[in-house]
């Protein structure tokens, strides 16, 4: 008689007898990522200017789920020490971690913004001294220069990224970065996710600086979602194009560091395998990560955008694209989830958006059916065949770049209700990593050039406009007791697997 189809324990449960890490390349990084806003706090310590996050979550507390802020978030400004040496390094040493992803945040370091606002000493000081405290334990830094906190001053003099000023400004911040920190930094990240950073801070308005049509979900005062969003991208390319140019120029040959970006993609499968899904599958990558990745390798936004956009996107001169085209050593890649994508008939519609100019649409459901099981957070589906999609596409699309997960992981509700032993148990979040890096193996094992790997996030902190209700950390935060550090069973589960 036929044997029972065996009951699968978890989705997608791997083999997971030949996991360890010896079977990724050598010299291949394992690390642990973070942000400035969502970590340090200190938010007007150490003559640090205000970012558009500090003036967001105050000015619209009602935008964050538990109307907190990143004031204090788990004040890293003043416990990288004991966060980073006593027991977080300690940990991360135990953990055979190699690396540890940060971001500087622009107004500690140029507190108006600007060059002529002055350079900030005690900004200098505090990434010198976390720099060095690393480098001391053997990690080494992974640096980010812009994870979303632009320097309120620059956004209230002249719109930060809607001027071409911002280019100017950009080059000189990474200048003051990469003379102090460029001789013990060796990977330098110019921007975190400009796709997430647009869309939800120009076209719906969720994020900072709150800029969206009326009529999006933001019911933004000012903004314009068909035209900003793609001003903003542009600006970015240019200052991340002057950053590369600057570094190559005047740095790299005397500190033989690398450079590159981080973008997002969650990855997307056709609704169907009919020509317009497959069709909508195509638009919906180059609208997310063509937008970036086409002008990087090719120098031109891709013919989809050109094509549906038509003036609403900016064109670059034929310096500007050369000066783009090849502007990286490296592509950062976060990967989180991924959804089906459909497509949208044509319709003219007056209210022109970013999020509706690709004529697509995305869901987590076809007939009714999960496109994984979603344990966390209300977006993240568990689908880690699509980290490894993710990569092939790459490889095969853009010519195989060299790759870094800069950021991959999943969330729990932050739940008061639980004892701290129940909430260190984090079986969910280990099955996640389990499951993610094996397909990160197979997309090498395939020829994808991947460098290396690293979980979101250290520990609990800040999440945007979740606030604390969502906790991301291999580490548990106590927000009610001193900001205390418990590593969860992940962060035990990563010892295991590293130190194999
Ligand atoms: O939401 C979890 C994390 C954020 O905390 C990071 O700051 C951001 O880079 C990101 N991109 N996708 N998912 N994430």
């Amino acid at each position: 008689a036929a044997t029972a189809p065996a009951t699968a324990t978890a989705t997608h449960q791997e083999d997971e007898s030949h996991l360890h890490r010896r079977s990724f390349p050598k010299g291949f990084i394992f690390g642990a990522a973070s942000s400035a806003y969502q970590y340090e706090g200190a938010a007007k310590e150490g003559s640090k200017g205000p970012s558009i996050w500090d003036n967001f979550t105050h000015a619209h507390p009602e935008k964050i789920a538990d109307g907190s802020n990143g004031d204090v978030a788990v004040d890293q400004y003043h416990r990288y020490k004991v966060l980073l040496y006593i027991e977080d390094v300690h940990l991360m040493k135990e953990m055979g971690i190699d690396a540890y992803r940060f971001s500087i945040s622009w107004p500690r370091i140029l507190p108006n913004g600007s060059l002529s606002g002055g350079i900030n000493k005690e900004g200098i000081d505090y990434y010198n001294n976390l720099i060095n405290e690393l480098l001391s334990q053997g990690l080494k830094p992974f640096v980010t220069l812009f994870h979303w906190d632009t320097p309120q001053g620059l956004d209230e003099q002249y719109g930060s990224f809607l001027s071409p000023r911002i280019v100017e400004d950009y080059h000189d911040y990474v200048e003051v970065c990469f003379r102090e920190f460029g001789d013990r930094v060796k990977h330098w990240i110019t921007f975190n996710e400009p796709h997430v950073f647009i869309d939800y801070g120009y076209a719906s308005g969720i994020f900072a600086p709150g800029r969206c049509s009326s009529w999006e979900i933001g019911r933004c005062k000012n903004g314009d979602s068909g035209k900003e969003p793609y001003i903003v991208g542009h600006h970015i390319l240019l200052a991340h194009a002057a950053a590369v140019d600057l570094y190559r120029n005047k740095f790299q040959k005397t500190q033989n560091g690398k450079i590159g970006i981080t973008l997002d993609c969650n990855w997307m499968v056709p609704y169907s395998d009919s020509k317009s899904n497959v069709d909508a599958f195509e638009r919906g990558l180059d609208f997310v990560f063509g937008w970036f990745m086409d002008p990087l390798t090719q120098g031109d936004y891709p013919f989809n955008m050109r094509a549906l956009v038509g003036g609403r996107l900016p064109k670059f001169t034929e310096q500007q694209s050369k000066l783009i085209k090849g502007s990286f050593d490296f592509i950062g890649l976060n990967y989180y989830s991924t959804s089906y994508v459909y497509s949208l008939p044509i319709a003219n519609t007056v209210n022109k958006s970013y999020n509706t100019d690709s004529y697509t649409n995305q869901t987590a459901l076809r007939n009714g059916i999960p496109i994984g099981p979603m344990p966390g957070t209300q977006w993240i589906y568990v689908y880690p065949q699509g980290i490894e999609d993710l990569l092939l596409y790459t490889k095969t699309k853009y010519n195989n770049p060299v790759m870094y997960i800069t950021e991959n992981g999943i969330d729990e509700k932050s739940n008061g209700n639980l004892t701290l032993k129940e909430a260190l148990k984090d079986d969910v979040r280990i099955d996640y990593y389990r499951q993610h890096i094996i397909h990160v193996q197979r997309a090498i094992s395939k020829g994808a050039d991947v460098r290396g790997y690293f979980a979101w996030s250290l520990m609990d902190d800040f999440e945007w406009s979740s606030g604390y209700t969502r906790r991301f950390g291999i580490y548990y935060v106590d927000y009610i007791d001193g900001l205390k550090r418990y590593p969860k069973s992940s962060a035990l589960w990563f010892q295991k697997f590293l130190s194999k």
